[in-house]
């Protein structure tokens, strides 16, 4: 914030990064990274779906908690290693996972409609 800003707890991202280029570098990065985000996430859901529909077609269980169990263990590691807080990894692992079994499971139901 300039010094001829008055503080504002709403201020607007513009009128932030407007006045401070150095806030506006550090966005920039966070933009792309979350853009990042996005894409891995969407192509993380889009092979999900294909094992969900393998997954019905076949009648294996939506579930397989032997293989969530190693991928956690493996995150948790992971994330150690890179100085990441492993209890928020897993939490995060655990979330995606919940919704591409709510996923699995729907694929189920409808493949037996
Ligand atoms: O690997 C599988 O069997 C999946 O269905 C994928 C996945 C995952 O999202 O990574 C989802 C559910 C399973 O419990 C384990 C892993």
């Amino acid at each position: 914030m300039s010094s001829e800003t008055p503080y504002s707890p709403h201020a607007t991202a513009e009128n932030q990064t407007g006045s401070d280029p150095v806030l506006a570098g550090f966005r920039k990065s966070i933009d792309n990274i979350d853009a990042a985000l996005i894409h891995m996430l969407a192509e993380r859901f889009r092979i999900t779906q294909a094992v969900g529909a393998y997954k019905a077609k076949v009648t294996l269980p939506p579930a397989d908690p032997d293989r969530e169990k190693r991928q956690i263990e493996r995150l948790r590691q992971l994330s150690e290693d890179a100085d990441l807080d492993p209890e928020f990894s897993e939490k995060f692992l655990r979330f995606i996972i919940d919704e591409v079994i709510r996923h699995h499971e729907k694929a189920r139901g409808a493949a037996q409609d």
